[in-house]
């Protein structure tokens, strides 16, 4: 095939693409030669992990051939796994991908090619996605999403790595299976026979020796293709990139680089939850969180049944101790679920009402609860008629306002934020922060106080709110040094909170965080 330009994809920002690589090499290379080089390594500095268990890897010494990709269920898949029957095949018109011989293996894929439909066509996150998957065995549904999460990732890297071997651009199912082998081959480790013939797989019959072709194009340039790629501003939006910039300065591409890692699971203890000690093997952070490696699952972990603590980022743990409540405090929860907060507040001995718009995360919260063996009256009310309402006005001693927000501190948790969230979502965001903040002021009692948090990195939605809150006549409270032990970067000069993704970088990181307290004069 040659290569004129592909045409600017809708989800890529192509500001730092370096030049593509020689296209000629398209044209002479062998198809049937084995790639050169051994392009399953994983790219360097790469934490995307391939699923644990993935039965793709080649096996040590035998790095597969690509030239076995043209054929989709073919030799590659034989002979393996499952027959066809469990995997959910999407009918098999054209159009509808096919599954390869290998069922377990397509129902990942297939499950990763639903999601990043979801995600980047119909504009749903991810979790809702991953919930609207049909019924999948749990390491298929595992499977699909980090790799889905992967592509989400990655998206501008991989479509920079694609677009040599494009010449214009493909129908929707065949970019996002170009993508997803992309990301296996170039991200993940996975063997290149196994990545090209079941992403191969997932494009409609006609359209197959395209995709064969670009991928193995692919798996010959290898993760060489990605050195001089500017990856940092090729996997951010360029709106983001600017306001980020604006905000931080230079700082913007530790944060973009800072997104590239798949978050740790971090854990809040429950002080003296009957009969559970910390689970041992995690890395215990100056700010009180337990740490575990990214993919350990919060379930298998011991003390989990018995309450003995809840997965809460380290950033997102602070708000809720910045307001320090104390035994027997009346204490307002708004914006409550799941209820990461409410169970600090909970844990630390006040007397909390959890406020939740949301009926099924108003019940998530009471499950959540129930297993922490923590009590809150949870009410199922709009914060902002609630406390209108009166019978609520000036009754507590401490309000924590975790309020909804774009969501842009949790992209390394959450990469589908970074291409669902437009900028207009960031005033309209601010605005219902706003009216949210006057409502949770009518509910302090005569020098009461109040901690804001959003976890987003955009100013508009944090720092911006001071002024807001004086014109409500809430006095602020700055917090002090020592209320942050471990994390001095995060205290800024006006006494609010900011953390950052890139802080922590040798721990791990951390979610992006506002927050700031005020008292009621
Ligand atoms: C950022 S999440 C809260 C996370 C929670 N505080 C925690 O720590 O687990 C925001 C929550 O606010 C709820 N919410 C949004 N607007 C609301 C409103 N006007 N009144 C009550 N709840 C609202 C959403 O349904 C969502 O559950």
């Amino acid at each position: 095939m040659g290569k004129p330009a592909a045409p600017k994809n809708p989800h890529s920002d192509n500001a730092g693409r370096a030049a593509p690589g020689n296209p000629a090499r398209a044209e002479s290379g062998n198809p049937d030669r084995a790639a050169p080089g051994n392009p399953a390594r994983a790219a360097p500095g790469n934490s995307d992990r391939a699923a644990s268990g993935n039965s793709d890897r080649a096996a040590s010494g035998n790095p597969g051939r690509a030239g076995g990709a043209a054929r989709a269920g073919g030799p590659a898949d034989e002979g393996r796994g499952r027959a066809n029957g469990g995997a959910p095949t999407g009918g098999g018109g054209e159009g509808a991908p096919r599954a390869g011989g290998n069922a377990r293996r397509s129902a990942a894929r297939l499950a990763a090619l639903r999601l990043l439909e979801a995600v980047l066509e119909r504009h749903r996150p991810l979790e809702e996605a991953l919930d609207a998957l049909p019924r999948l065995d749990g390491r298929d549904r595992a499977a699909g999403h980090r790799i889905a999460a992967a592509v989400l990732r990655r998206l501008g890297t991989l479509d920079a790595a694609l677009e040599p071997w494009l010449r214009r651009e493909p129908p929707p199912v065949v970019r996002h299976a170009l993508r997803i082998g992309a990301a296996e081959l170039l991200l993940l480790g996975t063997a290149p026979h196994a990545a090209v013939a079941s992403a191969v797989g997932l494009v409609p019959r006609s359209l197959s020796g395209l995709a064969n072709a670009v991928l193995r194009r692919v798996a010959e340039a290898g993760t060489a293709a990605l050195d001089g790629l500017d990856v940092e501003r090729l996997d951010t939006p360029a709106w983001l990139w600017t306001a980020w910039h604006d905000a931080y300065g230079p700082a913007v591409r530790r944060i973009a680089a800072a997104h590239r890692a798949e978050a740790p699971l971090d854990l809040t203890l429950a002080p003296g939850a009957p009969g559970a000690a910390p689970p041992p093997g995690g890395e215990l952070l100056p700010t009180g969180s337990l740490r575990f490696p990214a993919g350990t699952r919060v379930t298998e972990l011991p003390g989990f049944a018995e309450g003995a603590f809840w997965v809460q980022d380290a950033a997102a743990a602070l708000p809720a101790r910045l307001l320090a409540a104390r035994p027997g405090e009346r204490v307002a929860d708004l914006c409550a679920a799941p209820g990461g907060k409410t169970a600090q507040l909970a844990a630390a001995g006040a007397t909390v009402t959890a406020v939740e718009r949301e009926p099924r995360r108003a019940a998530r919260l009471r499950e959540n609860l129930a297993r922490l063996r923590l009590n809150a009256a949870v009410v199922e009310a709009d914060v902002v008629e609630w406390a209108a309402g009166g019978e609520a006005a000036g009754r507590f001693d401490a309000v924590l306002l975790d309020a909804p927000c774009t969501a842009t501190g949790t992209i390394r948790r959450h990469p589908d934020v970074a291409r669902l969230k437009r900028p207009r979502d960031v005033p309209s965001a601010a605005e219902a922060q706003g009216r949210l903040l006057a409502a949770a002021a009518r509910l302090l009692a005569p020098g009461g106080r109040l901690v804001l948090a959003t976890c987003s990195l955009q100013p508009e939605e944090g720092e911006a709110h001071l002024a807001a809150a004086a014109a409500l006549g809430l006095r602020h409270d700055p917090f002090r040094p020592e209320e942050l032990p471990g994390l001095p970067e995060a205290l800024t000069g006006a006494g609010t909170l900011r953390t950052r993704p890139d802080f922590w970088s040798e721990h791990g990181g951390m979610d992006g965080f506002f927050a700031a307290r005020f008292r009621q004069a």
